[in-house]
């Protein structure tokens, strides 16, 4: 099966979480996509339920398609968020931000209950670190903090856009890609990452998700 069947899979079964009055958070990115258009099916089928996006593309797929949508002021708690993942461990550890939208990503996995993490196989990872960690960090000053972030030990580059350009995330933020081979310690090195001044978040995402929906290359779904 081609990588988007498999991503609608990992979707159309993260939506069966989702009940009538909960508040949901939307994913970034080509998985969370079809999550999304899944949602406005149920929605016009009768199902009741507010959103909270994690990008200003989400927001607006989710617009587009009728899905009723509310924001953190109106809101204590969000029930269940389904995003997609740039790489899982089988212990549901995560790189995120592939997308850039990391940080907003993080804020709404921060207030959910229940995070539901949605891959096709070729995600899953014995160790994390063959996918760079992307790292949002303020404009001022990025050359400073990029080579504080390259005296841990990683290759750094900043994120361009598809014109060349130095790409800019929701936040007005830039992203710092960095390669720190495979990773032994992810939660120690998500401190040690924050800790760097200029650092906003990074796309390290430790004992976060409640579920991994897995899509296998044969069809079949397993939730780590
Ligand atoms: O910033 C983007 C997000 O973290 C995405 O969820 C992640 O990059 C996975 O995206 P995709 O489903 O397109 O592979």
């Amino acid at each position: 099966m081609d990588a988007t069947v498999l991503k609608q899979l990992a979707a159309e079964k993260a939506v069966e979480y989702v009940k009538n009055g909960m508040v949901v958070g939307l994913g970034t990115g080509s998985t969370a996509y079809w999550a999304i258009q899944f949602l406005a099916k149920r929605i016009q089928q009768g199902l009741s339920i507010q959103c909270i996006a994690t990008s200003t593309q989400s927001d607006e797929l989710a617009r587009s398609l009728g899905i009723p949508m509310t924001n953190f002021a109106d809101i204590q708690t969000i029930d269940i968020t389904i995003d997609g993942a740039d790489e899982t461990t089988s212990d549901k550890q995560l790189i995120k931000g592939g997308g850039a939208a990391l940080l907003r990503e993080k804020i709404v996995a921060a207030a959910t209950k229940f995070y539901i993490i949605i891959v096709d196989e070729n995600k899953v990872v014995e160790k994390l670190g063959k996918f760079k960690i992307p790292i949002e960090v303020v404009p001022f000053g990025y050359e400073a903090t990029m080579r504080k972030i390259q005296q841990l030990g990683a290759n750094v580059a900043v994120r361009l856009n598809k014109a060349g350009k130095i790409l800019e995330t929701d936040n007005h933020n830039f992203i710092i890609d960095a390669d720190f081979g495979l990773i032994e310690h992810p939660q120690k090195l998500h401190q040690q990452i924050n800790e760097i001044v200029g650092v906003v978040e990074n796309g390290l995402f430790i004992n976060m998700a409640n579920i991994v929906i897995v899509a296998h290359a044969n069809g079949t779904i397993e939730v780590l």
